[in-house]
C-alpha cells in the first residue's frame, strides 16, 4: 500500500482522482487539501463519497504532504512549482496534473503562462506523463507532467501518422471542442449555464497554451518540427472532448491497419472499426481514448476521430495511470471503468 496526497481535492480534476482512488486496492488517501474548504469533511462537500472517505481538508502543507509516498497537485498553473523540489527531497514522487513542468523550453513556457518559473532544473528531469510514447521512463520518474486535456486527444490521433511518415508534418490542422468542466471548478462567467448552455463558440484561435504543448509532443515523434493550427471549441457538454484532426497523405498507406498496430497493446486507446464516428458519451467517466480513422472519397486528406473524457484520460485517469505504472502496479488497476450511458 502506498500514500496519496492531492493538493486541490475541492476542484473537478482533484474529487474525479478520490472518485478513481478510493477504489484503488493499492492506495491509501492520506491527505486532501483545500484553503478555503479546509476542516471541512470531504463526504460533506462531495455526498458521493460517503462511506468513501473518511477525512477533513487540509491546508496544503509540507509537513503534511511529506507523509506521503506520491502527491498529486491539482491546482491551477504555477502552484505545484513551489513545492515540488521539498517534495522531492523527501522522497516524495509527484505527478502534476497543471501545466508546470510540461514545456521544456522555459522561455516559451515562461511567455504562454505569463509567470517566472520557479524551478526550471526540474523541468529538465520531469517526465511527460503520456503513457502510450513515455512508458519506459515513466517507471522511474520521480515526477511526472500529467499532459493536458486536448495534448491527450489530439496527440494521440496524430501519433500513428507522424511516426510512420505519412503525412506533411507542417500543415496539420486540430479542430477541438471541449465541455465546459475543462475550464475547473471555479466561478467563471464564460461557463455558467445561461452562457454556456445551448450556444457553441470557438476561442483562442490566435494562440492557446495546449498550441506550444501539443507541437512538442508531436515533434518528438516526428523528428521534426510541425506546422499545426489548433482551434479549440466550448460546447455545452458538462464532459468530453471531441478533436477533428486533417493531415496530408504523402503516399498510399492502410491507415486502419496502421491504426490498429500501433495501438494494439495499449490499455486505454481504442480503435474503432473503419468508418466509426466514436462519440464523447462513449468514454464518458471513463479512462479510454477511442479514435477513427477516414480518408474522405479516398482523397489525400486524412481525418481521425478522437475522444476522450478530459477529467479522465484528459487529467486525473491519466494521473492514476501514470501513478500505476510509477509504483509498478498493473497499469489499468482502478481504471477499469464501464462509461456511463445515458
Ligand atoms: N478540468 C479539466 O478538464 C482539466 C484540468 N487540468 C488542470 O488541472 C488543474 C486543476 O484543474 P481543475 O480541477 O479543473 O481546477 P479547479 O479550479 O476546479 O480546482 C482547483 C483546486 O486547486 C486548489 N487551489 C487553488 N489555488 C491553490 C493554491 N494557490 N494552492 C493550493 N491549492 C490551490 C483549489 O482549492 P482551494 O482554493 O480551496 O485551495 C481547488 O481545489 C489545472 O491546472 C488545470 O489546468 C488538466 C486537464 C484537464
Ligand atoms: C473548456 C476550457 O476552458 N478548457 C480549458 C482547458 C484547460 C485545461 O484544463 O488546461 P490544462 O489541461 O493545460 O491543465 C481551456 O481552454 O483553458
Amino acid at each position: 500500500m502506498i500514500k496519496v496526497g492531492i493538493v486541490g481535492g475541492t476542484g473537478y480534476t482533484g474529487v474525479e482522482l478520490l472518485r478513481l482512488l478510493v477504489l484503488h486496492p493499492e492506495v491509501t488517501l492520506q491527505v486532501i487539501t483545500s484553503r478555503a474548504d479546509a476542516g471541512t469533511r470531504v463526504d460533506q462537500m462531495f455526498p458521493s463519497l460517503r462511506g468513501l472517505v473518511d477525512l477533513l481538508f487540509v491546508h496544503p502543507d509540507e509537513a503534511h504532504l511529506e507523509q506521503c509516498d506520491a502527491v498529486f497537485f491539482a491546482t491551477p498553473n504555477g502552484i505545484a512549482m513551489q513545492q515540488t523540489r521539498a517534495l522531492l527531497e523527501a522522497g516524495v514522487r509527484v505527478i502534476d496534473l497543471a501545466a508546470d513542468f510540461r514545456l521544456q523550453d522555459i522561455a516559451s513556457w515562461e511567455a504562454w503562462y505569463g509567470m517566472t518559473h520557479a524551478c526550471p532544473d526540474l523541468v529538465a528531469e520531469a517526465v511527460y506523463g503520456l503513457p502510450e510514447v513515455n512508458r519506459e521512463q515513466i517507471k522511474t520518474a520521480r515526477l511526472i507532467a500529467n499532459p493536458g486535456c486536448y495534448p491527450t486527444a489530439v496527440q494521440l490521433g496524430f501519433f500513428p501518422l507522424l511516426e510512420a511518415g505519412v503525412i506533411e508534418a507542417g500543415s496539420l490542422i486540430a479542430d477541438a471542442k471541449s465541455g465546459v468542466s475543462g475550464a475547473g471548478r471555479k466561478a467563471e462567467i464564460p461557463a455558467l449555464f445561461a452562457e454556456a448552455g445551448d450556444n457553441f463558440k470557438a476561442y483562442g484561435v490566435a494562440g492557446h497554451r495546449h498550441l506550444p504543448e501539443i507541437k512538442q509532443g508531436l515533434a518528438r515523434v516526428s523528428g521534426n518540427g510541425v506546422g499545426l493550427t489548433f482551434v479549440p471549441h466550448l460546447t455545452p457538454l458538462i464532459r468530453g472532448i471531441h478533436a477533428t484532426l486533417y493531415g496530408k497523405l504523402t503516399r498510399d498507406v492502410d491507415l486502419q491497419a496502421l491504426f490498429e498496430a500501433r495501438y494494439a497493446d495499449e490499455p486505454f486507446v481504442d480503435v474503432m472499426p473503419a468508418g466509426s464516428h466514436p462519440e464523447t458519451r462513449s468514454v464518458r467517466g471513463s479512462n479510454r481514448c477511442r479514435i477513427a480513422v477516414h480518408r474522405p472519397q479516398g482523397g489525400d486528406t486524412v481525418v481521425v476521430l478522437s475522444v476522450i473524457d478530459n477529467l479522465v484520460k484528459g487529467a486525473a485517469g491519466q494521473a492514476v495511470q501514470n501513478l500505476n505504472i510509477m509504483f509498478d502496479f498493473p497499469e489499468a488497476m482502478a481504471l477499469n471503468i464501464v462509461p456511463l450511458l445515458p
